[in-house]
Protein backbone atom coordinates (compact mmCIF):
# COMPACT_ATOMS: atom_id res chain seq x y z
CA UNK A 1 0.00 0.00 0.00
CA UNK A 2 1.24 3.22 -0.80
CA UNK A 3 1.37 6.50 1.51
CA UNK A 4 -1.38 7.82 -0.42
CA UNK A 5 -3.48 4.57 -0.33
CA UNK A 6 -2.96 4.98 3.23
CA UNK A 7 -4.22 8.24 4.45
CA UNK A 8 -7.59 8.82 6.61
CA UNK A 9 -7.46 12.38 5.74
CA UNK A 10 -11.02 13.73 4.86
CA UNK A 11 -14.09 14.62 7.41
CA UNK A 12 -14.49 11.99 10.39
CA UNK A 13 -18.22 11.52 10.41
CA UNK A 14 -19.85 10.73 14.24
CA UNK A 15 -22.47 8.81 15.26
CA UNK A 16 -24.83 11.01 17.52
CA UNK A 17 -26.64 8.89 20.47
CA UNK A 18 -29.52 10.95 22.04
CA UNK A 19 -32.20 10.31 24.40
CA UNK A 20 -35.40 12.19 23.61
CA UNK A 21 -33.67 14.63 21.69
CA UNK A 22 -30.52 15.37 23.69
CA UNK A 23 -27.52 14.86 22.85
CA UNK A 24 -26.03 12.62 25.66
CA UNK A 25 -22.77 12.75 26.96
CA UNK A 26 -20.45 9.79 25.02
CA UNK A 27 -21.53 11.58 21.99
CA UNK A 28 -19.90 14.77 22.58
CA UNK A 29 -16.93 12.73 23.83
CA UNK A 30 -16.87 11.25 20.28
CA UNK A 31 -16.94 14.83 19.19
CA UNK A 32 -14.33 16.01 21.17
CA UNK A 33 -12.41 13.61 19.93
CA UNK A 34 -13.36 13.62 16.36
CA UNK A 35 -11.65 17.43 15.47
CA UNK A 36 -8.19 16.17 16.76
CA UNK A 37 -8.42 14.06 13.74
CA UNK A 38 -10.31 16.37 11.58
CA UNK A 39 -13.11 18.22 10.23
CA UNK A 40 -16.15 17.29 12.37
CA UNK A 41 -19.90 15.66 10.59
CA UNK A 42 -22.06 14.53 12.78
CA UNK A 43 -24.85 12.09 11.57
CA UNK A 44 -28.18 11.99 13.84
CA UNK A 45 -31.25 9.86 12.75
CA UNK A 46 -34.59 10.42 14.37
CA UNK A 47 -36.99 13.13 14.17
CA UNK A 48 -34.93 16.66 12.88
CA UNK A 49 -32.53 18.05 15.64
CA UNK A 50 -33.93 20.86 17.37
CA UNK A 51 -32.22 24.14 17.83
CA UNK A 52 -30.99 22.94 21.64
CA UNK A 53 -29.39 19.78 19.88
CA UNK A 54 -27.85 21.76 16.75
CA UNK A 55 -26.04 24.30 19.16
CA UNK A 56 -24.80 21.65 20.96
CA UNK A 57 -23.46 20.18 18.23
CA UNK A 58 -22.11 22.75 16.91
CA UNK A 59 -20.74 23.34 20.66
CA UNK A 60 -18.83 20.78 20.18
CA UNK A 61 -16.97 20.72 16.87
CA UNK A 62 -19.51 19.43 14.51
CA UNK A 63 -19.83 21.52 11.10
CA UNK A 64 -21.86 19.53 9.08
CA UNK A 65 -24.74 17.52 10.88
CA UNK A 66 -26.32 14.58 8.28
CA UNK A 67 -29.64 14.03 8.85
CA UNK A 68 -31.41 10.95 8.63
CA UNK A 69 -35.48 10.82 9.38
CA UNK A 70 -35.11 7.22 9.53
CA UNK A 71 -38.98 6.74 10.14
CA UNK A 72 -39.72 2.81 9.10
CA UNK A 73 -39.89 -0.27 11.62
CA UNK A 74 -36.33 -1.58 11.87
CA UNK A 75 -34.82 1.36 11.84
CA UNK A 76 -32.46 0.75 14.68
CA UNK A 77 -31.35 -2.69 13.55
CA UNK A 78 -27.68 -2.81 13.46
CA UNK A 79 -27.86 -3.87 9.82
CA UNK A 80 -30.22 -1.02 8.97
CA UNK A 81 -27.94 1.57 10.87
CA UNK A 82 -24.69 0.48 9.66
CA UNK A 83 -26.18 0.74 6.01
CA UNK A 84 -27.45 4.13 6.27
CA UNK A 85 -24.03 5.39 8.67
CA UNK A 86 -22.24 3.92 5.80
CA UNK A 87 -23.75 5.73 2.82
CA UNK A 88 -23.82 8.52 4.61
CA UNK A 89 -20.13 8.18 5.32
CA UNK A 90 -19.64 7.77 1.38
CA UNK A 91 -21.46 10.43 0.64
CA UNK A 92 -19.53 13.35 3.02
CA UNK A 93 -16.21 11.65 1.93
CA UNK A 94 -15.51 10.39 5.62
CA UNK A 95 -12.92 7.97 6.24
CA UNK A 96 -13.15 7.81 9.47
CA UNK A 97 -16.09 6.96 11.35
CA UNK A 98 -16.46 7.13 14.86
CA UNK A 99 -19.25 5.50 17.12
CA UNK A 100 -19.47 4.51 20.72
CA UNK A 101 -18.23 0.70 21.28
CA UNK A 102 -21.86 -0.09 23.59
CA UNK A 103 -22.92 -3.82 22.57
CA UNK A 104 -25.34 -2.68 20.16
CA UNK A 105 -23.02 -0.45 18.46
CA UNK A 106 -20.08 -2.99 17.66
CA UNK A 107 -22.42 -4.51 15.42
CA UNK A 108 -22.76 -1.75 13.56
CA UNK A 109 -19.87 -0.76 14.03
CA UNK A 110 -18.19 -4.69 12.49
CA UNK A 111 -21.12 -3.73 9.72
CA UNK A 112 -20.09 -0.37 8.70
CA UNK A 113 -16.39 -1.69 8.19
CA UNK A 114 -17.27 -4.30 6.30
CA UNK A 115 -19.69 -2.06 3.51
CA UNK A 116 -16.98 -0.09 3.59
CA UNK A 117 -14.30 -1.88 3.49
CA UNK A 118 -12.61 0.01 6.59
CA UNK A 119 -10.40 -1.38 9.54
CA UNK A 120 -12.01 -2.20 12.26
CA UNK A 121 -11.12 -1.10 16.02
CA UNK A 122 -13.81 -1.70 18.96
CA UNK A 123 -13.41 -0.68 22.89
CA UNK A 124 -11.21 1.82 21.83
CA UNK A 125 -9.95 3.83 24.70
CA UNK A 126 -7.86 6.95 22.67
CA UNK A 127 -7.60 7.73 19.62
CA UNK A 128 -4.83 9.96 17.33
CA UNK A 129 -2.88 10.27 13.97
CA UNK A 130 0.63 8.55 13.57
CA UNK A 131 3.34 10.37 12.13
CA UNK A 132 1.81 9.43 8.58
CA UNK A 133 -1.66 10.37 9.68
CA UNK A 134 -2.72 6.77 9.89
CA UNK A 135 -5.62 6.53 12.45
CA UNK A 136 -3.84 5.18 15.57
CA UNK A 137 -6.18 3.43 18.45
CA UNK A 138 -5.39 2.54 22.48
CA UNK A 139 -7.86 -0.62 22.78
CA UNK A 140 -8.09 -2.63 26.32
CA UNK A 141 -7.42 -6.32 26.07
CA UNK A 142 -7.82 -9.51 27.86
CA UNK A 143 -10.03 -7.70 30.68
CA UNK A 144 -7.86 -4.29 30.43
CA UNK A 145 -4.79 -6.00 31.47
CA UNK A 146 -3.35 -5.20 28.51
CA UNK A 147 -3.49 -1.95 26.34
CA UNK A 148 -2.56 -2.30 23.12
CA UNK A 149 -1.71 0.11 20.42
CA UNK A 150 -3.11 -0.70 17.37
CA UNK A 151 -2.75 0.94 13.50
CA UNK A 152 -5.42 1.11 11.00
CA UNK A 153 -3.50 -0.16 7.80
CA UNK A 154 -7.16 0.62 5.27
CA UNK A 155 -7.79 4.11 3.86
CA UNK A 156 -10.44 3.85 5.80
CA UNK A 157 -11.05 3.50 9.52
CA UNK A 158 -14.14 2.48 11.87
CA UNK A 159 -13.32 3.01 15.47
CA UNK A 160 -16.26 1.93 18.66
CA UNK A 161 -15.47 4.12 21.26
CA UNK A 162 -15.81 2.59 25.32
CA UNK A 163 -17.74 5.15 26.86
CA UNK A 164 -15.96 7.64 29.29
CA UNK A 165 -12.66 7.20 27.58
CA UNK A 166 -12.45 10.75 27.50
CA UNK A 167 -13.79 13.71 28.97
CA UNK A 168 -15.70 15.52 26.51
CA UNK A 169 -15.28 19.46 26.37
CA UNK A 170 -16.52 22.12 23.96
CA UNK A 171 -14.77 24.37 21.39
CA UNK A 172 -13.43 27.94 21.77
CA UNK A 173 -16.08 29.49 19.51
CA UNK A 174 -18.91 27.06 19.01
CA UNK A 175 -19.66 26.75 15.07
CA UNK A 176 -22.86 26.94 13.26
CA UNK A 177 -23.38 23.49 11.89
CA UNK A 178 -24.91 23.52 8.38
CA UNK A 179 -27.84 20.44 8.51
CA UNK A 180 -28.16 18.21 5.32
CA UNK A 181 -31.13 15.88 4.74
CA UNK A 182 -30.63 12.25 3.64
CA UNK A 183 -32.62 9.87 2.84
CA UNK A 184 -33.19 6.94 4.94
CA UNK A 185 -32.41 4.34 1.71
CA UNK A 186 -35.91 2.29 2.14
CA UNK A 187 -37.10 -0.68 4.42
CA UNK A 188 -35.43 -2.70 6.43
CA UNK A 189 -36.13 -5.79 4.99
CA UNK A 190 -33.77 -4.94 1.98
CA UNK A 191 -30.85 -5.14 4.40
CA UNK A 192 -31.28 -9.23 4.98
CA UNK A 193 -33.51 -8.77 8.50
CA UNK A 194 -36.97 -7.41 8.96
CA UNK A 195 -38.27 -6.55 12.06
CA UNK A 196 -40.79 -9.30 13.69
CA UNK A 197 -41.78 -7.36 17.08
CA UNK A 198 -40.35 -4.99 19.33
CA UNK A 199 -41.28 -5.45 23.14
CA UNK A 200 -39.69 -2.55 25.15
CA UNK A 201 -37.86 -3.78 28.30
CA UNK A 202 -38.81 -1.74 32.01
CA UNK A 203 -35.50 0.33 32.49
CA UNK A 204 -34.48 2.29 35.54
CA UNK A 205 -35.25 6.18 35.26
CA UNK A 206 -31.66 7.00 35.67
CA UNK A 207 -28.99 7.78 33.70
CA UNK A 208 -27.63 5.28 30.72
CA UNK A 209 -24.93 2.70 32.16
CA UNK A 210 -22.71 2.84 29.62
CA UNK A 211 -21.62 6.41 29.56
CA UNK A 212 -22.92 6.80 33.62
CA UNK A 213 -20.69 9.23 35.24
CA UNK A 214 -21.21 7.29 38.74
CA UNK A 215 -22.57 3.65 39.14
CA UNK A 216 -23.54 1.35 41.75
CA UNK A 217 -23.64 -2.33 40.82
CA UNK A 218 -24.63 -5.04 43.41
CA UNK A 219 -24.02 -9.17 42.76
CA UNK A 220 -24.81 -12.01 45.04
CA UNK A 221 -24.55 -10.29 48.07
CA UNK A 222 -27.53 -8.43 47.59
CA UNK A 223 -29.64 -12.10 47.50
CA UNK A 224 -32.11 -10.27 44.90
CA UNK A 225 -33.00 -7.13 47.07
CA UNK A 226 -31.74 -4.32 44.95
CA UNK A 227 -33.11 -1.69 46.72
CA UNK A 228 -30.42 -0.40 49.04
CA UNK A 229 -27.79 -0.27 45.32
CA UNK A 230 -30.77 1.73 43.65
CA UNK A 231 -31.27 4.35 46.70
CA UNK A 232 -27.31 4.98 46.87
CA UNK A 233 -27.60 4.89 42.78
CA UNK A 234 -30.53 7.62 43.24
CA UNK A 235 -29.24 10.04 45.87
CA UNK A 236 -25.64 9.75 43.34
CA UNK A 237 -27.26 10.76 39.96
CA UNK A 238 -26.11 7.29 39.07
CA UNK A 239 -27.23 4.39 37.60
CA UNK A 240 -27.74 1.03 38.85
CA UNK A 241 -25.22 -2.19 37.43
CA UNK A 242 -24.83 -5.73 38.16
CA UNK A 243 -22.97 -8.85 37.61
CA UNK A 244 -24.22 -11.80 36.01
CA UNK A 245 -24.97 -13.74 38.94
CA UNK A 246 -27.72 -11.31 39.31
CA UNK A 247 -28.68 -10.98 35.76
CA UNK A 248 -28.79 -14.97 35.97
CA UNK A 249 -30.95 -15.24 38.87
CA UNK A 250 -33.46 -12.80 37.67
CA UNK A 251 -33.24 -10.37 40.16
CA UNK A 252 -32.33 -7.11 37.46
CA UNK A 253 -33.05 -6.67 33.83
CA UNK A 254 -29.68 -8.26 31.66
CA UNK A 255 -29.18 -4.81 30.53
CA UNK A 256 -27.43 -3.62 33.67
CA UNK A 257 -24.66 -6.26 33.73
CA UNK A 258 -21.43 -5.09 33.64
CA UNK A 259 -18.61 -7.05 32.16
CA UNK A 260 -17.08 -9.31 29.79
CA UNK A 261 -20.54 -10.44 28.03
CA UNK A 262 -22.04 -7.15 29.48
CA UNK A 263 -21.64 -3.35 29.16
CA UNK A 264 -18.19 -1.62 29.38
CA UNK A 265 -18.36 0.75 32.08
CA UNK A 266 -15.87 3.66 32.61
CA UNK A 267 -17.48 6.05 34.88
CA UNK A 268 -15.62 8.54 37.30
CA UNK A 269 -16.94 6.43 40.17
CA UNK A 270 -17.86 3.04 40.36
CA UNK A 271 -19.21 0.99 43.85
CA UNK A 272 -19.72 -2.24 43.81
CA UNK A 273 -21.52 -4.30 46.83
CA UNK A 274 -21.70 -7.73 47.37
CA UNK A 275 -19.12 -8.23 43.76
CA UNK A 276 -16.56 -10.39 44.07
CA UNK A 277 -14.59 -8.91 41.56
CA UNK A 278 -14.21 -11.85 38.97
CA UNK A 279 -12.40 -11.22 36.22
CA UNK A 280 -15.26 -11.57 33.77
CA UNK A 281 -16.99 -8.78 35.68
CA UNK A 282 -13.37 -6.60 35.97
CA UNK A 283 -13.08 -6.55 32.07
CA UNK A 284 -16.32 -4.21 32.58
CA UNK A 285 -15.37 -1.99 34.55
CA UNK A 286 -11.87 -1.34 35.48
CA UNK A 287 -11.29 1.25 33.93
CA UNK A 288 -13.18 3.14 36.24
CA UNK A 289 -11.71 6.72 38.01
CA UNK A 290 -12.70 5.46 41.23
CA UNK A 291 -13.83 2.06 42.58
CA UNK A 292 -15.35 1.64 46.09
CA UNK A 293 -15.97 -1.98 47.13
CA UNK A 294 -18.37 -3.31 50.03
CA UNK A 295 -17.87 -6.48 50.72
CA UNK A 296 -18.24 -9.04 54.00
CA UNK A 297 -15.06 -11.11 52.87
CA UNK A 298 -11.68 -9.32 53.18
CA UNK A 299 -10.36 -11.24 51.16
CA UNK A 300 -12.79 -10.98 47.87
CA UNK A 301 -10.84 -10.19 44.69
CA UNK A 302 -12.36 -6.83 44.22
CA UNK A 303 -10.72 -5.05 47.23
CA UNK A 304 -6.99 -5.64 44.93
CA UNK A 305 -8.20 -3.16 42.44
CA UNK A 306 -10.47 -0.78 44.51
CA UNK A 307 -9.12 2.83 46.12
CA UNK A 308 -11.68 2.87 48.85
CA UNK A 309 -13.14 -0.69 50.69
CA UNK A 310 -15.44 -1.39 53.19
CA UNK A 311 -15.57 -4.78 55.09
CA UNK A 312 -18.81 -4.67 55.79
CA UNK A 313 -22.41 -6.12 55.22
CA UNK A 314 -23.69 -3.93 52.22
CA UNK A 315 -27.34 -4.08 53.95
CA UNK A 316 -26.33 -2.04 56.53
CA UNK A 317 -23.43 -0.20 54.77
CA UNK A 318 -25.32 1.19 51.73
CA UNK A 319 -28.53 2.47 53.96
CA UNK A 320 -25.55 4.26 56.00
CA UNK A 321 -24.17 5.51 52.93
CA UNK A 322 -27.31 6.75 51.35
CA UNK A 323 -28.55 8.51 54.50
CA UNK A 324 -25.42 10.05 55.23
CA UNK A 325 -25.44 11.55 51.45
CA UNK A 326 -28.94 12.81 51.99
CA UNK A 327 -27.82 14.34 55.10
CA UNK A 328 -25.22 16.35 53.97
CA UNK A 329 -27.01 17.80 50.40
CA UNK A 330 -29.64 18.91 53.18
C1 LIG B 1 -17.75 -16.78 29.77
C2 LIG B 1 -18.18 -16.05 30.99
C3 LIG B 1 -18.60 -14.75 30.88
C4 LIG B 1 -18.99 -14.03 32.00
N1 LIG B 1 -19.37 -12.73 31.87
C5 LIG B 1 -19.68 -12.02 32.99
C6 LIG B 1 -20.00 -10.65 32.90
O1 LIG B 1 -20.08 -10.06 31.82
N2 LIG B 1 -20.25 -9.97 34.04
C7 LIG B 1 -20.20 -10.57 35.28
O2 LIG B 1 -20.43 -9.90 36.27
N3 LIG B 1 -19.90 -11.88 35.38
C8 LIG B 1 -19.65 -12.61 34.27
N4 LIG B 1 -19.38 -13.93 34.40
C9 LIG B 1 -19.50 -14.55 35.72
C10 LIG B 1 -18.30 -14.26 36.60
O3 LIG B 1 -17.28 -15.19 36.33
C11 LIG B 1 -18.67 -14.33 38.09
O4 LIG B 1 -19.28 -15.57 38.35
C12 LIG B 1 -19.62 -13.22 38.54
O5 LIG B 1 -19.15 -11.96 38.13
C13 LIG B 1 -19.73 -13.24 40.04
O6 LIG B 1 -20.78 -12.40 40.44
P1 LIG B 1 -20.86 -11.88 41.93
O7 LIG B 1 -19.66 -11.07 42.25
O8 LIG B 1 -22.20 -11.25 42.08
O9 LIG B 1 -20.95 -13.21 42.79
P2 LIG B 1 -19.88 -13.94 43.67
O10 LIG B 1 -18.62 -14.18 42.96
O11 LIG B 1 -20.57 -15.09 44.28
O12 LIG B 1 -19.56 -12.87 44.82
C14 LIG B 1 -20.47 -12.41 45.74
C15 LIG B 1 -19.71 -11.54 46.72
O13 LIG B 1 -20.62 -10.96 47.61
C16 LIG B 1 -20.02 -10.95 48.90
N5 LIG B 1 -21.12 -10.86 49.87
C17 LIG B 1 -21.99 -11.83 50.21
N6 LIG B 1 -22.90 -11.34 51.08
C18 LIG B 1 -22.61 -10.04 51.26
C19 LIG B 1 -23.21 -8.99 52.03
N7 LIG B 1 -24.32 -9.18 52.75
N8 LIG B 1 -22.62 -7.77 51.99
C20 LIG B 1 -21.51 -7.53 51.25
N9 LIG B 1 -20.91 -8.49 50.51
C21 LIG B 1 -21.47 -9.73 50.50
C22 LIG B 1 -19.23 -12.23 48.98
O14 LIG B 1 -18.19 -12.12 49.92
C23 LIG B 1 -18.70 -12.33 47.56
O15 LIG B 1 -17.42 -11.73 47.43
C24 LIG B 1 -18.98 -14.66 33.27
C25 LIG B 1 -18.57 -15.99 33.37
C26 LIG B 1 -18.19 -16.67 32.25
C27 LIG B 1 -17.73 -18.09 32.39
Amino acid sequence: MTPTERTHAGPVLVLVDHRDGIVVDTALELLTVARTLGTVHALWRGDHPDDGAIRTLGAHGAEIVHHLAAPHAGAELPAVVAHELGGVAESALANTVLLSSSTRHKEVAARTALTLGAGLVVDAVAVRRGADAQIEATVHAFAATWAARVEVARPRAVIAMTAGAVTPSPVQEALVPEVRPHDSGGAADVHGVRLLERTPRPTSHGPDLASARVVVAGGRGTEGDFSAVRELADVLGGAVGSTRVATDEGWIGAETQIGQTGVAVAPALYIGAGVSGAVHHRSGMQSAGTIVAINTDPEAPIFELADFGVVGDLSTVLPQLTAELRRRRA
